[in-house]
């Protein structure tokens, strides 16, 4: 361990008394208020700043209806000095800010107020890895920087959320127990959501949706895949929408009881729920289904972008994931598609469906398949940093800490961890016996159902850019040999020959009379 510290910042701050808040809480905004009345809902005070003093009013307000007659478990502060006198040394302080510079903005300004080199300030925000293992550095002796990625949306934040810390173990020590009382729980046996829901409810019973992940920058590395998923996981949902919808003239209710009804069975999960939910909404404005009055443009705050960088840079294949953030990048390209959709032609011959249920059967399978893929793909990069990085990545605890409070929770979870409990060096996901089992079973059905969608002329990126990784992950022979000919006759970058030991590099004399392979 690095770190040298210095005794406690205690000499330098008010002597502990009951008066002293256990935690400091910068940035009351979605998350922020949510994970305050969390911690306050399960026996910690804490002071809240945030530069806008009115989610400070709200959150006091929200506390003073929840907590009956019990005594204020918040309290405001309107500067950092404030915040540092007002909490228990050494200091434990959480922020929830967007990430980038107002992270920075934050440090700088508490290490100005007297941060101790012993107090530890823990990042919840999305945070790019790398940022994290660089503030970590950066504020060596100044403070402990702690990452902790969060995930679970607002709901997740007050009730439970999945808690993906790394970084300086002895922060981990006293961040344990908070972390473990506030992230969401699961069965042990089943890996069910033990549900939590009311104001005021703790539960200390189950497995917590938290474990260390590793070392600094780990967290956010595996929230950021976390996200890519969850890109993935999505934008697969929004294409069955979209060909329910307009390949086979369903209405928003019949796609809503449709969802419903396969959140019984294998694909169940959060997402599929909440598009459920979503689809059976109206506009209290137009009466039409809430869906069909939002802009198809889609918003992004560069997750799933950072996840597919990463996956280019480490020369990882997650192209669903990739797919996914695309498919957001189009949907903003409205002008010029609405311009397209007169300009270019679409099929003009669409074979009718054998059944309809037979196509929904195969549309189910096709979309338990491309989400196994997904997950494949985001393991996959995990496993390819952790090796670059050097981390002892634990695949199974991270697919069990997702079973829970997570956006991406999914029934599929359970499977992935036990493939990961079964093998803790499996290479990639398809391979386990029982995921490949059901790839192998169900993957007819997923080429008939993309290649009926592609005759619709319905863009499905994601599911059939999962089909292409499939089919190339279990092919023999890729056709890398005709691209190394071609690399090497335009730019002489030689190729091996699958005939001589790997390593040893040959160059043809294209064009020359004589066919002559030279050794490089
Ligand atoms: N929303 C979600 O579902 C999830 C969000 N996250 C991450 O959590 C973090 C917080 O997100 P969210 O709660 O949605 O964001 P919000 O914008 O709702 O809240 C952020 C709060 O931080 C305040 N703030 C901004 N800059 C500073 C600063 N320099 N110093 C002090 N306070 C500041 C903001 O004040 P002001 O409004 O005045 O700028 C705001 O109150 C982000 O990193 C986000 O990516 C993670 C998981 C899920
Ligand atoms: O982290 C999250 C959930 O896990 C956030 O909801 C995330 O900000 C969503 O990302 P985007 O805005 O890019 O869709």
């Amino acid at each position: 361990m690095k770190h040298r510290y210095p005794s406690s910042s205690a000499s330098q701050q008010p002597a502990p008394t009951a008066q002293l808040n256990d935690i400091g809480f910068i940035g009351a905004g979605v998350m922020g208020q949510n994970l305050i009345m969390n911690l306050v809902d399960n026996g910690y005070t804490v002071t809240a700043f945030d530069l806008d003093q009115s989610k400070l009013d709200t959150l006091l307000l929200l506390d003073q209806e929840e907590r009956g007659d019990q005594p204020p478990r918040i309290s405001r502060c309107s500067s950092y000095t404030e915040l540092l006198a007002s909490i228990r040394s050494p200091h434990l302080i959480i922020l929830s800010v967007p990430a980038g510079s107002a992270v920075d903005d934050v440090c700088h300004k508490l290490i100005d107020a007297g941060i101790a080199a012993d107090d530890i300030l823990v990042d919840t925000g999305n945070s790019l890895w790398t940022d994290t293992i660089e503030r970590e550095k950066t504020y060596e002796g100044k403070l402990i920087f702690f990452g902790t990625a969060v995930s679970g949306g607002e709901v997740g934040a007050r009730f439970g959320p999945s808690l993906m810390p790394s970084g300086d173990p002895y922060a981990w020590t006293r961040i344990k127990p908070i972390w473990e009382a506030i992230a969401a729980k699961v069965e042990s046996s089943t890996g069910k959501s033990i549900s939590r829901s009311k104001p005021g409810e703790t539960i200390n019973i189950g497995e917590a949706c938290t474990t260390y992940i590793g070392p600094s920058g780990s967290g956010h590395y595996v929230k950021m895949v976390h996200n890519g998923i969850e890109y993935a996981d999505m934008q697969l949902l929004c294409e069955a929408y979209q060909v329910l919808r307009f390949g086979l003239d369903y209405s928003c209710e019949e796609i809503s009881s449709l969802f419903s009804q396969w959140n019984q069975g294998p694909l169940a999960s959060y997402l599929l729920e909440v598009s459920a939910e979503v689809l059976k909404t109206q506009d209290p404005i137009s009466h039409q289904p809430l869906v069909d009055v939002i802009l198809d443009q889609a918003g992004q705050k560069g997750t799933g972008l950072w996840t597919s960088v990463s996956s280019l840079e480490l020369g990882c294949p997650a192209p669903t994931i990739a797919e996914a953030v695309f498919a957001r990048a189009m949907s903003t390209k409205k002008l010029e598609r609405l311009r397209a959709s007169d300009a270019l032609s679409g099929p003009t011959k669409i074979p009718a469906l054998d059944t309809e249920a037979s196509f929904l059967e195969s549309l189910h399978d096709a979309l338990l398949c491309a989400k196994t893929v997904a997950y494949a793909q985001g393991f996959d990069l995990m496993r390819q940093q952790a090796r670059q990085q050097n981390w002892n990545l634990d695949f199974a605890a991270i697919a069990k800490i997702w079973r829970g409070g997570c956006i991406i929770r999914a029934a599929l979870l359970r499977s992935i961890s036990a493939a990961f409990q079964r093998d803790p060096d499996l290479e990639n996901l398809c391979l386990d016996v029982n995921i490949a089992e059901s790839l192998s079973q169900q993957q007819q059905s997923w080429r008939e159902a993309v290649a009926r969608i592609t005759l619709m002329g319905i863009p499905t990126p994601a599911l059939s850019s999962a089909l292409s990784y499939y089919d190339s992950y279990r092919s023999q022979l890729l056709p890398a040999n005709l691209l190394q000919a071609q690399r090497d006759y335009f730019g002489a970058h030689s190729f091996e020959r699958v005939d001589s030991p790997r390593g040893k590099k040959f160059h043809f004399l294209w064009g020359s009379p004589s066919a002559t392979i030279v050794e490089q």
